[in-house]
């Protein structure tokens, strides 16, 4: 320690003049931004104002130039903004996602896209779908699954009949709260509101504390916490964008069971995204029926040493064959290595439909 006296004059002087620096360079990367625009638009008049693997490049790049005292994950999420506000110069995008407002989906579209996106919720999964399709938005966010509770099929079966490509992922750490109202009576709790997902990842929590409360599913925990508000004797199980938006305190909080409870987002469009150099390709194959067709079909990942991160199986709705399979990998559809190992799925395979390769999800 300096014995020197710390002068909070000077030093404010010292961060008025480092903020009017920031403020300069800003503005300059806005007007470079600008400029990028105009470059695209020369080069193309349908182009493409958002680019995922780019946005991932500047993102990695700062995360790995930092040197604090800022944390790493915390100088991300503000260049994360001033990228946000920097693309809306260029082009406001829209952006659907499963709603209504609080909702977890609604947090991890913030937390890929920034505040400066136009976000719309939508009532459903196939809304998103349908709204990204129709061109209504330039984007959809989805939840694919959670780390506790698994799959969410609806979006898998989603990826079967439409043509839209996954742009990019984003994974969010979820923690559930029990959440109460001004005028709950926190002794007398005896009704819980939860989304089905939210209660299955809470379950040993609920049986453990609340274990004669009655626990009624609704369709997502944004209405839980809705219904919470005028109940004096319920409480919800939601996250911190619900409590915000209806007004709760947390008689508990971070009660899922596990710590590392996560889910993941998929970003989906109609855009093919260039490597990013750590991405990660997701593709939906269906199988003839036959014995041995799951090994015919793992064996060339195997053989070429690709690193597959998912492996789903789903009914196949077409009644033609038995089974499809979804399959996460990391690498990009252009590595050399990938190629070849596509080109020997789509041998084995009745049919395979890249669903898209995109950056591995960096916040
Ligand atoms: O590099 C580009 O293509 C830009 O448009 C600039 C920029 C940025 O602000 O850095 C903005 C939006 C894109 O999604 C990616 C990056």
């Amino acid at each position: 320690m300096s014995d020197t006296p710390i002068d909070l004059d000077a030093l404010r002087s010292r961060i008025d003049d480092l903020d009017s620096q920031l403020l300069m360079l800003m503005n300059e990367r806005a007007q470079c931004a600008q400029q990028v625009a105009q470059v695209k638009t020369a080069e193309d008049a349908g182009a493409v104002f958002y680019r995922p693997e780019r946005e991932a490049q500047v993102l990695r790049r700062i995360m790995a130039l930092n040197k604090g005292p800022l944390d790493s994950e915390e100088v991300a999420r503000l260049f994360r903004e001033i990228m946000s506000a920097c693309l809306a110069l260029e082009q406001p995008i829209k952006v659907a996602y499963l709603g209504p407002e609080g909702t977890f989906t609604q947090q991890a579209t913030l937390k890929h896209f920034g505040e400066s996106a136009i976000s719309l919720p939508m009532a459903a999964i196939d809304e998103v779908f349908r709204e990204v399709e129709a061109g209504a938005v330039n984007y959809g966010v989805v939840p694919v699954e959670n780390s506790t509770e698994g799959v969410i099929n609806h979006t898998l079966d989603s990826f079967i009949d439409s043509g839209l490509r996954i742009c990019g992922e984003v994974v969010l750490r979820i923690h559930h709260h029990l959440l109460v109202g001004e005028t709950t009576r926190r002794d007398k709790v005896s009704r819980i509101y939860s989304h089905p997902q939210s209660f299955a990842q809470c379950r040993k929590w609920l049986d453990a504390h609340y274990p004669q409360a009655e626990r009624v599913p609704v369709s997502s925990n944004a209405e839980a916490a809705r219904l919470v508000k005028t109940e004096w004797h319920s409480a919800a199980i939601a996250g911190d964008m619900s409590a915000k938006l209806y007004g709760l305190t947390r008689l508990a909080e971070k009660i899922e069971d596990r710590p590392d409870n996560s889910t993941r987002f998929l970003i989906i469009g109609n855009q093919d995204v260039p490597m990013s150099g750590d991405d990660k390709t997701s593709i939906v194959v269906a199988m003839r029926n036959q014995p041995g067709a799951l090994h015919d079909l793992l064996e060339p990942f195997h053989r070429h040493q690709i690193d597959m991160t998912r492996l789903e199986t789903r009914p196949s709705r077409s009644g033609v064959w038995n089974y499809v399979f979804f399959i996460d990998f990391k690498g990009h559809h252009e590595e050399p290595r990938v190629a070849a190992v596509l080109e020997e799925v789509r041998l084995r395979a009745a049919e395979v439909k890249v669903l898209g390769s995109y950056p591995v999800g960096v916040l």
